[in-house]
Parts: structure tokens; C-alpha cells; sequence
């Protein structure tokens, strides 16, 4: 049995994108977890298992570095993206992609398909499609408590869950320190993707995030369209701005009815071919 990967990056947020067309072994918890052990195994961010061929099109599989699967990755649909271009799968210049988290429309850019632009889907603040426990409500500005301290935090879904911070200074130990009692807080049933946000101007914020099931990482797309969705919300941008991020940036724009675009790079990295003994090694999970 080969197996083979293809390793991906979209701005530091590293994919490995696995085509059960092209491979035999079942993905699971556990050997996405031994894949995606960056001592173990080969390291990532995470999964993209696809194309999953359906009667109504191309569906892609996230799997997060823990092995839980997340409904939506905005990294992930542009990397998979470029797979499909890559692979022969797609010729169009413009086409929608499935996920667990709704439907995205891909545009491709250049002619490599290395610069995306994806309709990301729709914004709700509301704590039932989020979710966030207590009464049905805008998830606005609340005060809620992350280890000992109290922080005003906003709330958003883009098909995947967000808890977005602002603050007048951001950091990676920071997000950490927050991240590791926000994803699994109470008042989150599906744990929660955490962004802590520093407003520059009108036109720029920058991000450090802590992902659910992945931790800190350099760059997310919906933690990215979150963000901007919810600066635009509070009043602090306009609705089209730049996400700095540590390992890039990304456009994002948001509507008037709280569609979310979003434009960046993503980067080709390798082929891996898989040795036999790590193969059966995935194989006995
Ligand atoms: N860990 C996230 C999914 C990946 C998000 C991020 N890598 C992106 O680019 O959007 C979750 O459980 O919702």
C-alpha cells in the first residue's frame, strides 16, 4: 500500500491534503493525529481529505491536528483549491467547493491558481448557530472569563466558531494564555476558535490566534474573516480591510448582509511519499 501527501502552506498555516482517490488507508482520530505529529509523524496544521465525490459536487473532509474535524478552513479551501488545480481536478476558473461548514465559491486568480479569492460564506453573531450557552442573543461585546481575567469578547460563526478579543497589544503568549482556557470554556458546546484583535487603522487590524484543535498558528482564514467581521460589527473598520497575521496577510471583505470575501496566496511545498514502515504503522490505528 503507497501512500502519498501533498504538503500545502497558506501563509504558515500548513496543510497536508490526502486523496482517498489516490489512497487506500481510511483516515481516522487517530492516524490523523500520528500524521500530523510534528515529531512523529510529518507534521501540520492539519487534513484536507478530498475530493469526496458527491451527485452535488466536490466536498473536502478538515481534520484538525487533533483529530477532530472542523465544519470549515479559509487556508484549507485555498490550498485544496490548488490541489484540485493542480491534480487535473478542476480546469474552470471559478468554481464552489463543499464543506461540513456550507458551501464556498473558489476564483481563481492567477494561472497556477496560487492566489485565491473565496466567498466565504455568510457571518451570524447569533449564540445558537455559533453556538454559545444562555438565551438566544447577538454574541456582542460580552464580559466573559478565560482563566482568572475578564475579557470583552464577540462571537461569530463562518461555519466554524470564533471568539474574537480586541486588544491595544497582541501576542503569541498572550493568545496562548487565553486560548487554552477559551477553547474549552463553558459556554462553548463545540469549543471555539480564539483571535485576540489590535485595530491599526480603518483599513488594517493584525491577529494571533489559537485554533481549536490546533493551537497557536500563523495564520487562519475564518479566524481571519471572524476578525474582520467583527471589527466592521463594532464599528472599528470599514468593511473592507487587510488581516496581518504572522505568517501574512489576507483581504477580507464583508457586506452589507454579512457575506465574507476573502483573497490571499497559497504556497505548494512536496510530495511526500509515505515510507512502508509509517504505512503500517497508520494502518494498526
Ligand atoms: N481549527 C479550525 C479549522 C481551521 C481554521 C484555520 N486553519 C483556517 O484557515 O480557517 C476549527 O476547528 O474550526
Amino acid at each position: 500500500m503507497k501512500i502519498t501527501l501533498e504538503r500545502y502552506h497558506g501563509l504558515g498555516n500548513d496543510y497536508v491534503v490526502y486523496d482517498p482517490g489516490k489512497n487506500e488507508l481510511q483516515l481516522n482520530t487517530e492516524n490523523v493525529k500520528m500524521i500530523c505529529n510534528r515529531n512523529l509523524g510529518l507534521g501540520s496544521d492539519g487534513v484536507l481529505e478530498g475530493p469526496i465525490l458527491g451527485e452535488d459536487g466536490l466536498s473536502v473532509r478538515i481534520w484538525n491536528p487533533d483529530g477532530s474535524i472542523a465544519e470549515k478552513s479559509g487556508n484549507g479551501v485555498r490550498i485544496f483549491a490548488k490541489y484540485l488545480k493542480d491534480a487535473g481536478y478542476v480546469q474552470k476558473k471559478t468554481f464552489t467547493l463543499k464543506t461540513d461548514g456550507g458551501d464556498v465559491e473558489i476564483v481563481y486568480l492567477n494561472e497556477d491558481g496560487s492566489r485565491l479569492r473565496v466567498s466565504m460564506g455568510k457571518l451570524s453573531f447569533w449564540s445558537d448557530d455559533i453556538p454559545v450557552t444562555g438565551e438566544r442573543r447577538e454574541v456582542i461585546n460580552e464580559d466573559m472569563v478565560f482563566g482568572r481575567t475578564l475579557y470583552p469578547a464577540t462571537c461569530v460563526s463562518i461555519g466554524n466558531p470564533h471568539c474574537v478579543i480586541p486588544m491595544r497589544e497582541i501576542s503569541e503568549p498572550l493568545v496562548c494564555k487565553i486560548g487554552n482556557y477559551s477553547e474549552v470554556a463553558r459556554y462553548f458546546p463545540n469549543r471555539i476558535n480564539t483571535q485576540i484583535m489590535k485595530v491599526i487603522d480603518q483599513e488594517n487590524i493584525a491577529i494571533e490566534i489559537f485554533e481549536r484543535g490546533a493551537g497557536y498558528t500563523l495564520a487562519s482564514g475564518t479566524g481571519a474573516c471572524a476578525a474582520a467581521g467583527v471589527a466592521y460589527k463594532l464599528g472599528l473598520t470599514n468593511s473592507k480591510v487587510v488581516v496581518h497575521m504572522p505568517g501574512g496577510e489576507l483581504m477580507v471583505e464583508v457586506t452589507e448582509d454579512w457575506e465574507v470575501y476573502m483573497t490571499g496566496d497559497v504556497f505548494y511545498v512536496a510530495k511526500i511519499c509515505l515510507s512502508n514502515e509509517f504505512t503500517e504503522k497508520l494502518r494498526a490505528l
